[in-house]
């Protein structure tokens, strides 16, 4: 596990409630900087792996779009939060191995049948964005492994705008702690309101934006 090929530079890790639009946001970024310099480590991927392989199921199905997954959303969220209580960095480790660009991008925050770093979630290595960061304890794992290069993007939404992209309530997700865990008592050090009336995503990701490409040129200079 312990395959990572080098230190990014920076590391994003978004969080945001179901629909809120990490994928999109982080696809964004990525399509901005390119995949060389960034990418999208998401912590869904490697948590369903597990929970297919234990679980006897059928990956691709649970990786897609379709009812297949509802069936095993609840139980894979209960069982990821099982998986994290014992060791909170397994799902981080796991979606972070093997990315060697500087940036990171990724995201955690809804329900764990998402991203990434899309990542997430939770992405690669000059920069690192982990796009789908749901728990505290992701965030944290980030932040206490990336003390210098962590920084966290909350998307926000409202519920309207989150119902007409799909959303719609379900016990037991939105309100479990993959959805809720970061409502309260962190702070952000970025916020991005995704709504057709706030400012362009442009206008609002130019500072961050701004930040991966410092990040970047760091990482090149002392790779030269
Ligand atoms: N600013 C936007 N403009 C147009 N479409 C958007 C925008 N933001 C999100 N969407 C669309 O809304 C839908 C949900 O967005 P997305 O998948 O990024 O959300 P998410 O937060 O990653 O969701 P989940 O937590 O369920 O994975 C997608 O179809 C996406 O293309």
């Amino acid at each position: 596990m312990e395959d990572r090929v080098s230190e990014p530079s920076l590391v994003l890790v978004f969080s945001g409630k179901r629909k809120s639009g990490k994928d999109y946001v982080t696809e964004l970024i990525q399509q901005r900087l390119g995949p060389d310099v960034c990418c999208i480590l998401r912590l869904s991927g490697p948590l369903k792996e597990q929970y297919a392989q234990e679980h006897g199921l059928d990956l691709d199905q649970l990786m897609g779009p379709g009812p297949y997954k509802e069936q095993y959303r609840a139980d894979m969220i209960h069982w990821g939060e099982s998986r994290r209580r014992q060791d909170p960095g397994f799902f981080c480790r796991l979606a972070s191995r093997g990315a060697c660009q500087p940036v990171w991008v990724g995201e955690r925050g809804s329900c764990c049948c998402d991203v990434i770093l899309q990542t997430a979630e939770l992405c690669s290595v000059i920069g690192q964005l982990v796009s789908d960061a749901r728990r505290l304890s992701d965030l944290q794992w980030f932040q206490a492994e990336f003390p210098q290069q962590t920084q966290s993007v909350r998307v926000q939404s409202s519920e309207k705008t989150r119902s007409q992209r799909g959303w719609s309530f379900t016990a037991g997700v939105d309100d479990a702690e993959s959805e809720c865990g970061l409502d309260n008592g962190v702070e952000f050090d970025w916020i991005v309101i995704n709504e057709a009336d706030a400012p362009s995503l442009d206008e609002q990701l130019r500072p961050i934006l701004q930040l991966t490409e410092e990040a970047a040129s760091t990482s090149s200079v002392n790779q030269s």
